[in-house]
């Protein structure tokens, strides 16, 4: 099938490569020139593991193709929205515009039968107020929200745990189950349904994940006045089958460019449905999410004698997570900046994310190395768990830090080990 997909960020570059690499002809359109003269040029514009193998097995063949100008989806049939909606500006509501502009530039492309795919996270209510400018050139309209992770971005988007369509017909439907046949085939669990639906289910799973994540923080916080350990919590608690141990990770909280900015979107749209108080605990789960990255500031505070002024400080990890460069609304690069803020040494690091966190935070002095950072330092603090930094060896990093302290923000370090090497170890609901 011809597809195209419009906005070639984290989800639709990712989106486009995977499709082409299933047999599809794709058009991947985008307003930056930059990213889509990299795209073209077969390089990814941004960390994501196997996008780049992706985008070399189909450079060159003619199945996969960039451009700045809508008009190259044309002659495709399907056509993806994917561009970002961001947090307002000035409020807690999505920024529709993107998803707007998009469509509108779509519009004088489309021709009957072809069919608008939503993929970007909207509020409910969304879909069936574009609808209209979509019929009315003979095209129809289909939701299908994307769940994928970063990181984990090119695996989830050719193999999901779901699939969801909102369509109003039987040919939306079959014409994406052609462009997911692969998925279909191997028997994806496959969820048929309207519009609002499939827009909820999209914002409802983030705010669930967000609830999760925010539970188990809340424990730590508990586990912290009372003695407790909040890992062995999650252990117990996780065994239980109808919980789960999953996403029950305590330690500085989730951030990104998704999870913070829909559960605030989820509930400005239920408050403007005249529905705040379904979904006023989401206001809790944020502040206790936001409450993580503070307690991390004050630990270090504590563990300095009181002040981190003037205090050199190793920050390990900058990413919202590992094995992404993505630091929107990440707790990594906001301890670091809440530190730097309250005048310490702050010197950071992350595998990935440096670039992206020099160009909104060139407050920050930035070290070319794990080692680097670590030279000197009179605390260690770990926010981003990458790989390399859990496999650090307590009694090799003893020598090139000036004081042993680690606070593990992630609570995935071997306490134990730190402490028998002479680090004075602090995680986060551990006692
Ligand atoms: N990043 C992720 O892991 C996931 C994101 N989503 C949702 O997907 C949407 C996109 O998210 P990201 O890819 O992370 O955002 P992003 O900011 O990385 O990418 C959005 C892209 O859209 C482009 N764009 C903006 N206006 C445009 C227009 N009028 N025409 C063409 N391109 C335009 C931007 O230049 C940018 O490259 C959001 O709604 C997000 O909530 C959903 C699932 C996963
Ligand atoms: O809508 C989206 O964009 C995506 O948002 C999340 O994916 P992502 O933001 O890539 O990352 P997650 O793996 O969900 O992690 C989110 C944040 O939660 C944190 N987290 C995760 C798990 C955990 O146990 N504890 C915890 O603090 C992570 O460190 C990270 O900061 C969802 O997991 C995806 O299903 C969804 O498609």
């Amino acid at each position: 099938m011809k597809l195209s997909v419009i906005g070639c960020g984290y989800l639709g570059a990712v989106h486009a490569a995977a499709m082409a690499s299933l047999g599809h002809e794709v058009v991947g359109i985008d307003v930056d020139q930059a990213k889509i003269d990299a795209l073209a040029e077969g390089r990814a514009p941004f960390f994501e593991p196997g996008l780049p193998e992706l985008l070399t097995e189909t450079h060159g063949s003619g199945q996969l193709v960039f451009s700045t100008d809508v008009a190259a989806a044309a002659d495709c049939q399907v056509h993806f929205i994917a561009v970002g909606t961001p947090q307002q500006v000035d409020g807690p509501g999505a920024d529709l515009r993107f998803v707007n502009a998009a469509v509108d530039s779509l519009l004088p492309h489309l021709k009957p039968g072809d069919l608008v795919v939503g993929k970007s996270t909207v509020p409910v209510g969304t879909a069936d107020s574009l609808a209209p400018r979509i019929e009315a050139t003979g095209a129809e309209l289909a939701w299908n929200p994307e769940f994928l992770r970063e990181g984990f971005a090119v695996k989830d988007t050719i193999e999901p745990d779901r699939l969801v369509y909102g369509v109003r017909s039987e040919r939306a439907r079959n014409l994406l189950d052609q462009v997911y046949s692969t998925a279909v085939a191997a028997g994806t669990p496959l969820v048929v349904t309207d519009y609002p639906t499939a827009e909820l289910v999209k914002t409802a799973a983030n705010a669930f994940l967000a609830t999760k994540i925010s539970f188990i923080n809340a424990m730590a916080e508990l586990a912290e006045t009372t003695g407790a350990d909040v890992t062995q919590l999650a252990d117990a608690i996780g065994y239980d089958k109808r919980i789960g141990r999953k996403f029950l990770n305590a330690g500085v909280g989730f951030g990104g460019g998704c999870l913070p900015k829909d559960i605030r979107a989820f509930r400005a749209r239920a408050e403007e449905l005249g529905r705040g108080e379904s979904l006023a605990f989401l206001r809790e789960i944020d502040e206790i999410n936001l409450r993580r990255r503070q307690r991390v500031i004050t630990l270090a505070t504590e563990l300095l004698g009181g002040s981190v002024y003037q205090r050199r400080i190793a920050v390990l990890g900058l990413a919202f997570k590992p094995n992404s460069d993505d630091i929107r609304d990440s707790p990594a690069a906001d301890v670091a900046v809440g530190l730097n803020g309250l005048g310490a040494e702050v010197v950071a690091y992350d595998p990935e994310a440096i670039e992206n966190a020099r160009r909104t935070h060139p407050q920050l002095t930035y070290a070319a190395s794990t080692k680097e950072a670590l030279a000197d330092a009179e605390a260690v603090v770990l926010v981003t768990e990458w790989d390399e930094f859990k496999q650090l060896d307590p009694t090799v990093v003893a020598d090139q830090v000036s004081q042993r302290v680690i606070i593990d923000g992630r609570n995935v370090l071997d306490r134990e080990a730190w402490r028998a090497a002479g680090w004075r170890y602090a995680g986060l609901g551990r006692s």
